[in-house]
Parts: C-alpha cells; structure tokens; sequence
C-alpha cells in the first residue's frame, strides 16, 4: 500500500476512533446538560410558584409537582372552569393562578374604591394593557409611551357623540349598500361576524380618520386585520414562557405581518397627518369642519405627542380597541336575537315608538339613541352572556401596596378581577343561568334607576368596561355605533337561524370569548313600507 494512502488510512481511521469518542462523549453529555438545564428551570419555577409572591391560595393547580406549563394549558381549553373554582373557593378574599407568562393575582371587587384611588404609577392599567397584549411583539407597546388616545377620546369623542350620529348613519347606509346581500325577495345566508365586522370598520373609520380617506380599501384592511393578528400571536405566545417570546416572534408570521400593517399605516397616514398640521397652522383647519378623532388628536397634541409615526400607529390601535370589541358585541347581539325572536317586535315596537316622537331615523341624535332602553337592555345582557374577556381590570403593581385588611398587593404583581364570576353571582343577578334581555330595562323602572344599569355604566360589580377613572374611554362610542346598526339591521331586515340549529357556539381561548366565525344566520329584507325610511 503506497505510504500516502495508507498514512491517508490511518488517518480516516484515527479520525473514525475520534468521531466515535466524539459521539460517545457529546451526545450523553448534550443531553444531560440539556436535562439539567430544563430540570433546574422546573425546580427554580416550581420554588417561585409554591413559595414566592403573594401569600393567598394557589387555584388551578393539580399538585405541588406539576409544571406551569400543564396549569397554564388547562387555563387555555378552560379558562372558566378555573375561574369558577377560584370565586367559588374565595368570593371575597385574594387568590391566584399561575399563566405560563406570570402569576395573577385575582382581588374580589370589593376592592375596587380603594384600588380606583391609586395613582397610576402605583397600579397601573396600560402597563397591564401592554403586558397582556404582549405589547412588545405585538406593537402595542406604543401605549406605554403615548396616552394621547386615551385623553382625545375622552376630551373630544364622547363629548362630540351627538354631532357624530348624522355621520355615523352616513356610513352605515353606504356600508350597507355595499357589503350587505341583496333579499328583497329571498333568505339569504351570511356570516354575521364578517358583515358586522365590515360595518363596524366602515363607521369607525368615518370616525376614526374622516372622508376621504375612511373608504380607502388598504386603511379599511390595515385596520382589521392589524387586531385579528395581535389575537393570534398574543394566544399562541401565551402559551410559553416569557423568555421564549422574543424568539417565538421571529417564527409567527402573524407577528410579521403585524409589523407590515403598522408600516403600511404609517405610509398611508403619515402624509396626511403632516397635511392636516400645516392646514391646521395656517388656520386652514379646525376640527369644527373636520370632526373626526385624527384631527382631534392634533388638535389636542403637544410636543413629542405630535410625532406623525406615532400618530398613525395610534390610529392603529385605537381601531384594535375599538373594532372588533363593538362587532363582537353586534354579533352576539344578532346570534341573542335569532335564537330568542320573540323579543324581535317588542325592539321594533320601541323603535318605532322614537319614531314617531323624535321623527325619521337620520334626524336622530344622541338623545333619541338614549331612549331605546329595551335595546340597551338586550345588548347588556347579550354581553353579560358572551363578555368579551373572563377577566377584567387589570392592574400592574409598580410600587408594594397594602389594602386596609393587610393584603399585600407586591410590586410587580399582576392584578385582575374575574369579572364574569363577578357579575352572575346570583346576589348580583339573580337567575343568571337565564337569558332574560329586558332584566336592566325592568331595574332602569325603578324609581332613582332611570340613568343607571345601561350597556355603557360600569359598576362595582360589572366590569366589562372596567370601572372609575381607568373605565373604557371609548364605550359610550361603542353603545352608540352598535345602537345605530342593530336599529338598522332589526328595522330593515328579518332575521333566523338555519333550520334546526341553534345559537353558534362561542369560541374560547384563554380568557377571551369570541363569537363563532362561521356561525349563519338567514336575513330578508323587510317589505318597504316596514323599514327606516332613509
Ligand atoms: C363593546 C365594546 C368595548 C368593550 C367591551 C371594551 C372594553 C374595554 C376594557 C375592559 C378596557 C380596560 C378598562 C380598564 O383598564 O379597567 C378598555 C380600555 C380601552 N378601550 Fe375599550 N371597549 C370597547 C369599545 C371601545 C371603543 C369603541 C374604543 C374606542 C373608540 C375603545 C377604546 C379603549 C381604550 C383607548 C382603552 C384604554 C387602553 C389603554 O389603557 O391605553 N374601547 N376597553
């Protein structure tokens, strides 16, 4: 054998020998670095969940050994079983369940008017807000350093609500020519989650962004789908612990495709935003010919708030806060109806009612809107049904604080109320196993009641909205839009579910509801004479 291949051989052999000792080394100690590692994570979250933050019991847990990531599945396929077993357990004292991103600290409302006095640098609710959004991979971390949405809505929308019903209708009539089905002479089924979620859209944007740019198709998108894809990452990321998330996100495409919507949105907004602050400096602009909520929030911006980026990207998640919140309201609202009609003409006999009192339906404004208590009361236990959330007022603690009983609430603790528990305790609503939609319009009778128990008040015990000064800032918005589509769609149209079928089911995950996607419902137009004169 010549000496080149042979020392060649050799060395193919050596090399051989090596790569076995290499295997025989390696793979056993790979894995049992990769076991202690995984072992020693387990141990040191297992220590943290038995022996370090508050001290109130540990629901949702089967045993001292298993793993956060079993509890925080179970708390996935059923939230509200564990939710249940907490309130049942503990009513009225503090107690906790364990996610796979953190610790939550579940208070009973009765909390609530010493935790409504703390400042916001105590327990905060938009470091909550951003946290359970997981505001960092979803872009939604923009509320952290912006509040200007918060202040436009509250100092300008709900203000100007009545000035906005003659637009809202406006919308509403060019959305229903466009994307509602001919049936004028047949039954014809649709998904309501779809359409409703379109109608929504369209006056929202009106509201959100005025004429023209509320009918362009691509801001229409962006701000639908923007939410529809913080949904998915947010419920798939939740699913693993907090450090994974910043690598997870790199292999979600719903997180890139979060990040081209809000690209796209600031190319489309920010030319505009930069237009309206040179009209507005010249006194070319004011929001009294341009009421919308974009004009609002220049109007009302100093400083750094006045950043276009950040304007169009706040846009963004107004219309994440807003759209699909209100249309899943509607949607409920259209499911309750189908499955319970006989409450649909005791809606029109009311409607027609306002009619004939404040005149034709496009002259209505906010007042006449009031008045339609039996609605308000439908849609109020439709959501009280179908909350979009099992947990409600979310604080994070940013200082240690103790309540006046001695319960530590510590820094960095996430708190929240399990607000459905709350309000179906039977010594809040009795009967809550039934759906009775005039039960608020019954309590509003009552004497010193007439302004209480509506769709958009909160109360100690009812949160969906929250409640005090953190409260929803957009949901006297909400109750108006879905009043002006639900008046419409009952007026207008006949409504029933396929043959045989009952109310779609809710779709659940983690502590969210959603109303079913696919659910159909059959609508046909009313004859002429029946319908909201236009
Ligand atoms: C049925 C519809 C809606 C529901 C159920 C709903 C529910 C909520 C809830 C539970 C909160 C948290 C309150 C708290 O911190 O305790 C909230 C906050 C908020 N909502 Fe709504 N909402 C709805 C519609 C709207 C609409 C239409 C808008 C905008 C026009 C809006 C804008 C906001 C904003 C800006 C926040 C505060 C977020 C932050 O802290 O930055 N919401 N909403």
């Amino acid at each position: 054998m010549p000496l080149a291949t042979a020392s060649h051989a050799l060395t193919l052999a050596a090399l051989g020998n090596l790569e076995k000792t290499v295997v025989n080394i390696s793979v056993p100690s790979a894995a049992w670095t990769t076991f202690g590692l995984i072992l020693s994570f387990y141990i040191v979250s297992q220590i943290k969940i038995q022996f370090y933050g508050p001290k109130v019991p540990l629901v949702g847990v089967r045993s001292i050994l298993e793993p956060r990531y079993l509890a925080n599945w179970r708390f996935f396929r059923n939230a509200a079983s564990i939710l249940n077993e907490g309130y049942t357990k503990f009513p009225t004292s503090a107690w906790r369940f364990v996610r796979a991103d953190t610790d939550m600290l579940i208070l009973p409302s009765k909390y609530i008017p010493e935790l409504q006095v703390l400042h916001p640098q105590v327990a905060s609710p938009t470091v909550a807000h951003a946290f359970n959004l997981s505001g960092q991979w979803t872009n939604m971390n923009i509320i952290l350093k912006n509040n200007l949405h918060f202040r436009t809505l509250q100092e300008k929308l709900t203000p100007n609500l009545t000035h906005l019903t003659a637009h809202m209708q406006d919308e509403l009539n060019y959305a229903i020519d466009k994307d509602l089905p001919q049936c004028d002479d047949e039954w014809v089924p649709i998904k309501p989650y779809h359409v409703i979620l379109r109608l929504v859209s369209r006056i929202s944007a009106r509201i959100f962004v005025g004429l023209p740019l509320c009918r362009n198709e691509r801001w229409l998108e962006i701000s639908t789908e923007f939410t529809e894809n913080v949904f998915i990452s947010l419920v798939i990321l939740r699913l693993f612990p907090r450090f994974m998330h910043g690598v997870l996100s790199y292999f979600l495409p719903s997180t890139w495709i979060g990040c081209n919507y809000i690209r796209r949105a600031k190319k489309l907004l920010v030319p505009e935003i930069k237009q309206r602050q040179e009209a507005m400096a010249t006194g070319k602009l004011t929001s009294k010919d341009d009421m919308n909520l974009l004009t609002w929030m220049l109007e009302i911006a100093n400083g750094a708030d006045s950043k276009p980026s950040d304007l169009a990207h706040l846009e963004v998640v107004m219309s994440l806060a807003s759209i699909h919140t209100s249309q899943m309201n509607a949607v409920h609202v259209l499911y309750d109806l189908a499955a319970h009609p006989q409450y649909i003409e005791e809606l029109r006999e009311e409607i027609k009612k306002i009619l004939a009192e404040d005149g034709k339906w496009t002259s209505w404004k906010k007042p006449s809107f009031y008045k339609l208590k039996k609605l308000d009361s439908f849609m109020r236990e439709s959501q009280r049904m179908n909350p979009p959330t099992l947990l409600s007022y979310h604080r994070v603690m940013l200082h240690d604080h103790m309540l006046q009983d001695g319960t530590l609430l510590p820094k960095g603790s996430h708190i929240a109320m399990a607000v459905n528990e709350i309000q179906n305790d039977n010594n809040v609503t009795p009967s809550p196993e039934q759906f009775d939609p005039m039960r608020y319009y019954r309590l509003r009778q009552r004497e010193g009641h007439t302004h209480l128990h509506q769709f958009a008040t909160t109360e100690t015990n009812v949160l969906n909205f929250g409640h005090g000064k953190y409260a929803c800032p957009g949901r006297f918005f909400a109750a108006l839009e879905i009043k002006n589509i639900l008046v419409r769609l009952i007026m207008d149209y006949d409504w029933k579910l396929p043959e045989s079928q009952g109310r779609p089911d809710n779709l659940h995950a983690h502590e969210f509801i959603f109303p079913n996607q696919e659910g159909l419902l059959y609508m046909k137009a009313r004859p002429v004479d029946e319908r909201l004169a236009i």
